[in-house]
């Protein structure tokens, strides 16, 4: 459904920041991206969504170049960013929910039956009246995802979903992306955290310094994750 094919993108003053990269995020699967912190994670995610220039390559949506299909396609890849600060600027949470849908031309029930289904989806009814910027982080995250689901994009692109969320918040938050693989969508979950790409993920890319360095189904080799700097072997403090 949506594919990175060779992607090259090189940032100012740092380099080749992703080097050939080959990804695939297919409907009703659950794609983990799984790298360490600086792996390229968000860049790439970032040129998925048509939001960065790549220098080589392509991006290919349902097989067509991604970018000779914008401004449209946006509209069908959604972006959960690692921090919700950074896509939610309206004064309350209903007003947020709506924002997203004013693009859509949808009458005002067919609004509000939206924002209600995905209010409760996500477990925010109570906050839809609540000022965004005095929302806790974890509460925040839960309105950054409604703000996507709301509009109903095909493909949805997790940064870092789970980090800085509780127990109770990471369990709403796999429910959440495994009914969206039920409803087939395209979901990509990018992290760190090996444990939830092995829990969630039907397929799994790891990436390391920009590149590739394996793809398959979970379990993940341990030679890899080590490779990868990914494998959890943090020892205690020094005696
Ligand atoms: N706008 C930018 N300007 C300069 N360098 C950047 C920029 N964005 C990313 N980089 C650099 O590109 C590399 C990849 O960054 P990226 O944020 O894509 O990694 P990541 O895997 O998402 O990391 P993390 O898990 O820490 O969020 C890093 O070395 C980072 O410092």
């Amino acid at each position: 459904m949506l594919t990175a094919e060779g992607v090259w993108v090189s940032l100012p003053g740092v380099g080749s920041v992703l080097k050939e990269v080959s990804l695939e995020v297919r409907a009703g699967e659950i794609t983990g991206l799984l790298g360490p912190n600086g792996a390229g994670k968000t860049t790439l995610i970032l040129a998925m969504a048509g939001l960065l220039k790549i220098e080589r390559g392509r991006i290919l949506l349902d097989g067509r170049d991604l970018y000779s299909q914008l401004p449209h396609a946006r509209r069908r890849i959604g972006v959960v960013f690692q921090d919700p600060d950074d896509q939610l600027f309206n004064p309350t949470v209903r007003d947020e929910l709506l924002f997203a849908l004013d693009q859509l031309g949808l009458s005002s029930k067919e609004k509000e039956e939206r924002v209600a289904r995905v209010s409760a989806q996500l477990g925010i009814e109570d906050l839809l009246e609540r000022p965004v910027h005095a929302l806790s982080f974890g509460e925040k995250r839960r309105v950054a995802i409604a703000s996507i689901l709301v509009y109903d994009p095909e493909v949805v692109l997790f940064d870092e979903p789970t980090a800085n969320l509780d127990a109770r918040s990471v369990k709403l938050l796999l429910d959440t992306i495994c009914e969206l693989r039920r409803e087939r969508k395209a979901v990509l979950v990018a992290t760190h955290d090996v444990e939830l790409v092995s829990r969630v993920a039907d397929r799994v890319f790891v990436l390391y310094d920009g590149r590739i360095t394996w793809s398959g189904s979970p379990p993940i080799p341990r030679e890899i994750l080590e490779d990868a700097s990914l494998s959890n072997s943090v020892g205690g403090c020094a005696e």
